[in-house]
């Protein structure tokens, strides 16, 4: 496999103008941005392989997790949540390949809801939603719709209707439509009912940023593959000047004239700058780290975490099965038309709904359509996905080890299902819970301790109990005549204490059977209060020439999926970081107030 990919030079230059750790969803909209100065020269580093066009199947994604291309994290051991799976910790998926997580996701492209915006620049002047958030959505972004065929892609997210989808969700999408919600994806305002979600693919397969940066062929850009940093090197002011990495075993440096800018995602952003000195004084004092700048790297650890999985059982063979997958007319479809069950993202239906809409439901007797008009603008609190395959789906040969679900569990519910199995996910989209990212020693090579913390505030498991009972009633009067769609009442092992149904046993089935929704964020905080870690200009506080823009920068989570955030906030950095030269004094540490 070639390492070194670059299409304007055949060898690594000891310095260049802009370094990049993490080629993966923010790392290579950044490159691409920073590339558009033909006389600047970027150099990539990327811990993962660079893949190959077989990845890029849509319907290969899960079987990624876990792989080579996963860096294969666990959570620590949780109290709260997680409790049914080995050891009670939640498997923690991240890509580990060029194109970063993008490379193992969903594909799934939501823009979130114009409010979530505001807490994230409460402290910027003159914030506007219009100028400093929707221009980089719509810089960044390129639409068309899924009968198209497109040649070139012009902007880092190429976005599209999803092309095939199960005739279960087609269903469940006509039974909302008849309730009165909107099963149209959002344009302007978001939160609009149920729809089937837009996806980054072109012409029917994954389409990451790194494809697109690839795509471009830029001569400024050198992409190192295989290549883990595992230290930043500083001059005596807090100036970065240099990345150590290893390289096929040898510990190499590349220096960085301009400027160091990590973008190796959520947790490997923490875990670098804390391995190099920056991060909390007293974790870093206790593994022997000389600290540099006592900053709350890792603190403000923020997930969405789901729960209710082949919760939804199906009398009539309708979702899409294992075999539609396998059989060889999917192939052919997929290689001859860009269609087909391989270009499936694995979600077939997105909705959205909040407290206000539920609370007016309540009160009018169920009268959906006057209470959906009015409160169909306002932020979403939960988000529901539907899954057409179970994990039960392949009969416990791969799904079931991607969550490490135990003998136990796995015996006495799951193998027990005898129907076909579907998803209804509740995302807890706005959780007060938080949790932490550190060091587990000064090793570079060991896995960082993640804590996601999931649940430990009450509020979390409020509104997630009170969602569930809405979407129960929801299910019983919409579909149950149609589809023979039917909750699977085997009590879950744990929970048999408890009625089925109530609150208890949903509060028990909650803790017991939870994941991550994959959506890490929050670990280097952009602000300037002092649980931030970088400004507004995604410089690191206190020091010179270091810049981090990926998913740690944000502040709290988006009502939706994190991928489109995470590209506009690359596009809103390569504002700033283009304009950098590397000679501006460093910053002293500014804090607007105290956060309570
Ligand atoms: C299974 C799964 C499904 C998801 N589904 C969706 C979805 O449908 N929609 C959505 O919006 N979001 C989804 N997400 C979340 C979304 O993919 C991520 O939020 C986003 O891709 C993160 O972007 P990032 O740039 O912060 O990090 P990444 O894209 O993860 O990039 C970080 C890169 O840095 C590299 N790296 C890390 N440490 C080092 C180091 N020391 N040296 C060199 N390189 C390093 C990594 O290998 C990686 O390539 C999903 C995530 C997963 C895991």
């Amino acid at each position: 496999e070639e390492l070194m990919i670059c299409y304007g030079c055949n060898k690594l230059q000891p310095a260049y103008d802009f370094i990049i750790v993490g080629g993966g969803t923010a790392g290579c909209v950044l490159a691409r941005r920073l590339a558009e100065n033909k006389s600047a020269s970027i150099l990539i580093i990327e811990a993962g392989g660079r893949g190959n066009s077989f990845l890029s199947i849509p319907v290969v994604g899960p079987m990624l997790q876990q792989s080579n291309f996963d860096w294969k994290y666990t959570t620590t051991r949780q109290t709260g949540s997680c409790l049914s799976l080995e050891k009670q910790r939640c498997k923690y998926p991240l890509g580990k390949i060029l194109g970063g997580s993008h490379q193992i996701n969903n594909m799934i492209y939501t823009r979130g809801h114009p409010q979530d915006y505001d807490p994230w620049f409460k402290d910027f002047p003159g914030y506007s939603y219009e100028k400093d958030v929707e221009e980089y959505f719509n810089r960044a972004e390129q639409i068309y719709h899924s009968n198209e065929s497109i040649s070139h892609s012009q902007a880092p997210a190429l976005i599209s209707p999803v092309r095939f989808f199960s005739v279960a969700s087609s269903i469940i999408l006509m039974a909302f439509n008849r309730l009165g919600y909107v099963t149209s994806p959002p344009t302007q305002k978001y939160f609009g009912g149920f729809y089937r979600p837009l996806v980054t693919q072109k012409n029917g397969r994954r389409w990451t940023t790194s494809d697109h940066l690839l795509e471009l062929k830029l001569p400024n850009v050198a992409i190192l593959t295989k290549a883990r940093a595992e230290k930043i090197l500083f001059k005596d002011n807090l100036e970065a000047t240099a990345v150590r990495y290893n390289y096929l075993g040898d510990n190499m440096i590349a220096k960085a004239r301009r400027a160091l800018i990590l973008s190796a995602g959520t947790i490997g952003s923490a875990k670098l700058l804390m391995l190099s000195g920056i991060g909390p004084k007293d974790h870093l004092k206790k593994l022997g780290i000389k600290v540099l700048n006592d900053l709350p790297v890792g603190n403000n650890f923020q997930d969405h975490m789901t729960t209710g999985f082949d919760l939804m059982l199906v009398k009539k063979s309708i979702g899409l099965s294992m075999l539609d997958i396998l059989h060889p007319f999917s192939m052919i479809q997929y290689y001859l038309k860009s269609q087909g069950a391989w270009t499936a993202n694995g979600v077939d239906l997105i909705g959205f709904s909040n407290l206000e809409f539920t609370h007016c439901k309540n009160q009018v007797k169920n009268n959906f359509t006057l209470c959906y008009q009015k409160y169909s603008q306002l932020r979403p609190d939960i988000e529901f996905m539907m899954l057409p395959l179970g994990l039960t789906s392949d009969l416990g040969i791969h799904l079931r080890t991607l969550f490490g679900i135990t003998d136990n569990i796995w015996d006495n519910y799951f193998a027990k299902i005898n129907e076909s199995a579907m998803g209804i996910l509740p995302i807890l989209l706005h959780p007060k819970s938080r949790g932490t990212v550190r060091l587990a020693n000064k090793n570079p090579n060991s896995k960082p301790l993640i804590n996601p913390n999931y649940l430990s505030h009450p509020y979390d498991m409020k509104v997630l109990l009170r969602f569930i009972v809405q979407v129960r009633k929801l299910y019983d009067r919409a579909f149950r005549g149609t589809l023979g769609l039917h909750l699977n009442e085997t009590p879950f092992p744990g929970c048999e204490k408890h009625e089925f149904g109530t609150k208890c046993y949903w509060e028990c089935y909650v803790r017991q059977m939870s994941s991550t929704c994959y959506h890490p964020i929050g670990t280097c905080k952009m602000g300037i209060t002092n649980d931030s870690v970088v400004d507004f200009d995604f410089h690191v506080h206190g020091t010179h020439k270091l810049f981090v823009v990926d998913g740690s920068v944000l502040p709290t989570q988006v009502s939706g999926h994190t991928m489109a955030p995470i590209i506009m906030m690359a596009e809103r950095a390569s504002d700033y970081i283009k304009k950098f030269q590397g000679f501006d004094l460093p910053k002293p540490k500014i804090f607007s107030k105290i956060p309570p």
